[in-house]
């Protein structure tokens, strides 16, 4: 693999995939980094160790197809618009995306290798070229329990979420911020005010929350001193397009083609930043000590840490604000639930713009340079 195209490389998305990047030193591995861009081209690209070259157009057939790899975090829009003009026009190189569009292509394959490195190897073997990063709060979760998957201990899961701004996009986080900030303006002086009742405040709160000035222009509600029990599109069986993401990917990401072990649950949106949280019902289908339970979900992979079912250790180490910029995926809350001896409670904890989005995409350039 000599060129690799970058697209999306200066989003949200992308800058956290250049910052690993740079972070692990891959781009020394790579003889010809590209970068790409719909709206800046001629401009100098990033420097990312061989000196800056001119931006190329993202939109031209003909420069992509020079590409060995193209990695993109462009967007939905993007991929639906070139990736299938490109396959067309007879070019056969590797195509790895951090958007949706593609997940359930026959010809796909979602990656997360720590997961599904046997589901990546056949698929490269077998000489497919579209490797697509799973919905965040799948990889997340799959990150955290898959050990449990691996053993064939799961006959279903109830996920019920609690996602960050961040996956909404970086105007969703700003909006995010300016509601808070808005949030507090309302109620400074009364804040400063040790005398002041705090049903004055309150109400003042309320009132700013449901101000037709309140900033709610990305989210089309407010965020901040709430939350949105709905993410992404409606579908007609009355799940959100997120939900149903739970059962499709998961099982798609582990190869399970009959079957399906199914996942359902709510996702809702919560003033976190760039940190999905998830609380778990886990259905076992045997009785299985604990301590085998923590062995088996902490030995799964490099990232997973089992965080002991204890009040301060939990506060401590299992949140957003402990979790963010991180690529641990903390999980804990484990315990047999009232429900019977098959019923595993878990609560876990990730950055989704890292194993969420940018990991995976990286780590499957790697595995391509490997080869
Ligand atoms: N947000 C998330 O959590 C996740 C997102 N994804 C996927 O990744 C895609 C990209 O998401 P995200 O990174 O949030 O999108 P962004 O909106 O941050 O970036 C997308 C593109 O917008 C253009 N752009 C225009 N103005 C700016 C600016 N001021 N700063 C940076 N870029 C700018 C850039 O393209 P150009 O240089 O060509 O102008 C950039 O590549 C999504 O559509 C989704 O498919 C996947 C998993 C998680
Ligand atoms: N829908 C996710 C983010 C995302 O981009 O998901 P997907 O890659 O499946 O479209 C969220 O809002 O948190």
């Amino acid at each position: 693999m000599k060129r690799v195209g970058f697209v999306g490389w200066r989003g949200m998305v992308g800058s956290v995939l250049m910052e690993r990047m740079r972070a692990e030193n891959d781009f020394a591995r790579l003889a010809e980094p590209v970068f790409f861009t719909t709206s800046q081209v001629g401009q100098p690209g990033p420097d990312v160790g061989q000196g800056a070259s001119p931006l190329l157009d993202a939109e031209s057939l003909d420069a992509l197809r020079e590409m060995d790899a193209i990695v993109t975090c462009q967007g939905g829009d993007y991929t639906k618009s070139i990736h299938p003009r490109l396959r067309a026009s007879g070019w056969n190189g590797y195509w790895i995306d951090a958007a949706s569009s593609l997940r359930m292509e026959p010809d796909a394959t979602i990656i997360l290798d720590p997961v599904n490195r046997p589901v990546i190897d056949a698929a490269l073997d077998s000489g497919k070229r579209d490797f697509i990063g799973g919905n965040c709060t799948v990889s997340l979760m799959l990150m955290a329990i898959g050990g449990l998957f691996r053993e064939g201990l799961v006959e279903w899961v109830s996920a019920m979420t609690y996602q960050a701004a961040s996956g909404a996009g970086a105007k969703n986080m700003r909006e995010l911020l300016a509601q808070m900030g808005a949030l507090h303006g309302s109620v400074e002086s009364l804040l400063a005010d040790p005398a002041s009742a705090i049903l004055d405040i309150d109400r003042r709160v309320t009132e700013t929350l449901r101000d037709p000035g309140f900033p709610t222009e990305s989210f089309g509600v407010p965020l901040a001193g709430s939350l949105i029990p709905w993410i992404d599109t409606q579908l007609d069986n009355g799940q959100s397009r997120e939900e149903w993401k739970g059962q499709a990917e998961t099982n798609r990401i582990l190869g399970r083609t009959d079957q399906p072990i199914p996942v359902d649950g709510l996702c809702v949106r919560v003033g976190a930043m760039r940190c999905h949280s998830q609380g778990l019902t886990i259905k076992l289908n045997r009785d299985i000590a604990l301590s085998e339970i923590e062995s088996l979900i902490a030995s799964a992979n490099d990232w997973v840490r089992v965080v002991p079912n204890d009040r301060a250790v939990t506060m401590r180490d299992l949140s957003p604000a402990a979790v963010t910029g991180s690529l641990h995926v903390p999980v804990g809350r484990l315990r047999t639930m009232n429900m019977g001896s098959r019923y595993l409670s878990a609560f876990t904890v990730g950055d989704q713009l890292l194993w969420g989005a940018a990991e995976p995409l990286r780590r499957m350039l790697m595995i391509l340079l490997d080869r």
